[in-house]
């Protein structure tokens, strides 16, 4: 089928050539082409490609995304995949793989909690697929509130053993991923007691079902917890235990011990069970930009081949991207999986050297990360679902049909604000961190890490620093509205919460009697540390470009910036971090930015080098043939293989025959 010519010129007018931009989000022209092979292995396998999913029942998603898992582990073998490769897999299909959770939890947090031991034992079998786990922490009445798990284990000193029971309907574990029919064994967090000492939540592996009739064990009663939104594939399910028994070793041990005898010990820092869930929090960024890559790409494509109405009267009709309303749509959503693409580059590295301190027993710098990723997932995830919705709805009618690609990339995305930590739960547990630097730098303390900016803005009186034109598009200098912005709503949320502790609340209460402020100066944290990953990149990963494409790249950055700051103008202006004229300069400058972007909209997508066969999308072809597309899809819907369905006879042809309503 040859290009749809709508979309070449697109190409052909772009004033940069995308494969240099392909180059820099790979990191090198090398890692392009094997990220290529990698992905051809992927996309033209049958049983991993995913083209067919849409018509596909509850169960037949649920058995294919079963073989999809197994099929992956043998192009692994066979193409001597390393874990990024796998994880990369795992990505292009993550809501319709099985098994997912076993790689994403269930191993990596024996890795991370298991000691020596534990890891010889285990890791392997898991590895091998000789088991398959989930992990197994949220609870009916629990999921946020840790503490407040229920699920017991008791240490039975006299048979060195913890029994594990589930007292009350609210205790039993609910929404576990693979839970329901995949899994025969689970990380499982309980409330460990000893001597009816509450020694607080732990990890433990427990074996649910038998290895060769996969019937549950004895005393294990497991399911599933029935249809969901999206994420067919991922079997959640609850999990009563009733006095199931396992030995002492299978506590995992790392950061907390039961001895023989029942003496418990802790090493590490307090939160160090935490950690896996810390390790997914950096997958979920890493997922945020590429939901939104796939969903830029889409529309972006059928916004240029799709022509409707007019602008000019008379005149031919128009591609929809040329109308401004569209480009609002469709261009913040490109420049955000820029910028996501920058940060979850810095959040990896950022997180595989704190992870290798922690390794070596250096907790310092878990507080920091804590906060940057409880505080990046929840922003991430947030500003992709809500772009995400507003992409699919840009297409029309068709962003209704699930062919489209971006329907199903939306509803899988939506499960991250809540998953691994409900994001507002998560911004307080950065607000706290906020409050904590604040009185750090009320002392006349050095505040170390990504809110050093605080130190120099806690003193100095403000100016916006927006003297010429130039400094509107000065990514710097709009990088410091926004940390001024930060700083500033930090201090009005802690201000607040002194009042109010002043005038006689207790801390707790004036916390929560704080809290919108407090998530309101965490999204900005967020927002601004987004931002200086973007510019960071720019002067390192971007830095190598040709000019015309760095030029490009630095425009989405000044939009980005400007952007952010129409949208959050409340913020900027109630802080005083700007005044109303200048706010009009920078809509006045966005909107500018914006149509110079559009230009290169199309070519800026191509970028991300989605191959058509992981994109799987009718509108959002590389050809740009969506109306052909679409028309093929629906014509190998099975529903239409058949001229007449049953349902004429049974039910429609008696009702024309006027016998419904006796029969009925
Ligand atoms: C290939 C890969 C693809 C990936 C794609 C992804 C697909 C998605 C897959 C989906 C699969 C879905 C799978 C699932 O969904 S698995 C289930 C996930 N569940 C959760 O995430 C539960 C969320 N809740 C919590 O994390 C805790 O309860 C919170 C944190 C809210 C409070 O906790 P708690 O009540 O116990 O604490 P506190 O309030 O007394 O005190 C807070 C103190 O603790 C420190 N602290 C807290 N946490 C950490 C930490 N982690 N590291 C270091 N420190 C930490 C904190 O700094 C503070 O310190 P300080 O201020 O006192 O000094
Ligand atoms: C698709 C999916 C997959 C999942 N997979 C797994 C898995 O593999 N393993 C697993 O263990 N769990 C899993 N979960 C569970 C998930 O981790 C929890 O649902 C999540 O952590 C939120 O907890 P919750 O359901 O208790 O929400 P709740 O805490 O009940 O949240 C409800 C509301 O209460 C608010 N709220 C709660 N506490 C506070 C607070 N302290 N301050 C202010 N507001 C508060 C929240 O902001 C939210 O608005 C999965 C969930 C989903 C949807």
């Amino acid at each position: 089928m040859s290009v749809n010519p709508d979309i070449q010129v697109e190409r052909d007018t772009a004033t940069f050539r995308s494969i240099d931009v392909t180059h820099m989000l790979d990191g090198s022209p090398e890692a392009t082409n094997q990220r290529r092979i990698r992905q051809k292995q992927i996309g033209d396998d049958p049983q991993i490609n995913r083209r067919n999913i849409i018509f596909m029942s509850h169960e037949e998603r649920y058995e294919a995304a079963i073989a999809r898992g197994l099929r992956i582990e043998q192009l692994k073998a066979e193409h001597d995949w390393d874990i990024m490769d796998e994880n990369n897999a795992i990505m292009w299909c993550f809501s319709d793989i099985a098994m997912f959770v076993h790689k994403v939890m269930f191993i990596p947090a024996i890795e991370r909690l298991g000691n020596k031991e534990q890891h010889d034992k285990w890791l392997p079998l898991a590895i091998d697929h000789k088991i398959l786990g989930t992990y197994a922490q949220t609870e009916l009445g629990h999921g946020t509130f840790l503490r407040g798990l229920e699920m017991e284990a008791r240490y039975d000193k006299s048979t060195e053993e913890f029994v594990i029971s589930t007292p009350k309907h609210s205790s039993m574990k609910w929404w576990p991923g693979s839970l329901g029919h995949s899994s025969s064994h689970a990380v499982l967090l309980a409330t460990l007691y000893i001597d009816d000492q509450n020694c607080g939540m732990q990890p433990f592996i427990v074996q649910l079902r038998d290895l060769n009739t996969w019937k549950p064990l004895p005393g294990v009663e497991v399911g599933g917890i029935g249809p969901k939104m999206a994420l067919a594939t991922t079997d959640n399910g609850f999990l009563v235990l009733n006095n199931v028994r396992i030995p002492r070793d299978q506590m995992l041990m790392k950061y907390a011990q039961v001895s023989k005898d029942g003496k418990f010990t802790k090493s590490g820092a307090a939160k160090a069970n935490y950690s896996t869930m810390m390790l997914v929090r950096v997958g979920i960024a890493h997922s945020c930009y590429f939901s939104l890559a796939v969903g830029a790409t889409i529309v972006t494509r059928y916004s240029a081949v799709r022509r409707q109405g007019e602008i000019k009267p008379g005149a031919p009709e128009v591609k929809i991207l040329d109308y401004q309303t569209q480009q609002l749509k469709v261009i913040p959503s490109i420049a955000t999986a820029y910028a996501f693409h920058f940060c979850k580059e810095h959040l990896k590295w950022y997180y595989i050297e704190t992870f290798q301190q922690i390794q070596q027993n250096d907790f310092s710098g878990l507080p920091e990360i804590h906060c940057v990723t409880s505080g990046l997932k929840a922003y991430m995830s947030d500003i992709a679902t809500a772009q995400l919705e507003t992409l699919r709805r840009a297409c029309g009618g068709n962003g209704y049909l699930l062919s489209n690609g971006i329907t199903n990339t939306y509803i899988q995305t939506l499960a991250l604000p809540t998953v691994e930590g409900e994001n507002t739960v998560l911004y307080l547990q950065v607000a706290r961190y906020l409050m904590k630097c604040l009185k750090v730098a009320a002392t006349g303390e050095a505040v170390k890490g990504s809110l050093s900016y605080m130190n120099e803005k806690i003193k100095t009186p403000y100016t916006s620093g927006l003297v010429t034109r130039e400094d509107y598009s000065n990514v710097k200098k709009l990088l410091k509205l926004y940390q001024n912005m930060t700083v500033r709503l930090t201090q009005k949320a802690g201000d607040h919460l002194n009042k109010l502790h002043v005038s006689g609340q207790p801390k707790y209460e004036a916390w929560n009697n704080t809290s919108v402020q407090l998530v309101n100066a965490a999204k900005a944290y967020c927002q601004t540390y987004v931002l200086g990953m973007n510019i960071e990149g720019l002067s390192t990963q971007a830095v190598d470009l040709p000019g015309d494409a760095l030029e490009v790249i630095h425009q989405l950055c000044v939009f980005y910036a400007l952007h952010g700051i129409t949208e959050q103008s409340g913020n900027f202006l109630e802080t005083g971090c700007i005044n109303i004229t200048e706010l009009h300069i920078i809509q006045q400058e966005a909107q500018e930015m914006m149509a110079k972007i559009r230009k290169n909209a199309v070519a800026l997508v191509d970028a991300f080098d989605i191959p058509d066969n992981l994109l799987n999308s009718t509108l959002g072809c590389y050809d740009g043939n969506a109306y052909q597309h679409l028309y093929d899809s629906a014509k190998s819907d099975p529903m239409n293989q058949k001229q007449v369905l049953p349902a004429f006879e049974k039910y429609i042809k008696p009702m024309l025959q006027g016998k419904h309503t006796s029969k009925l």
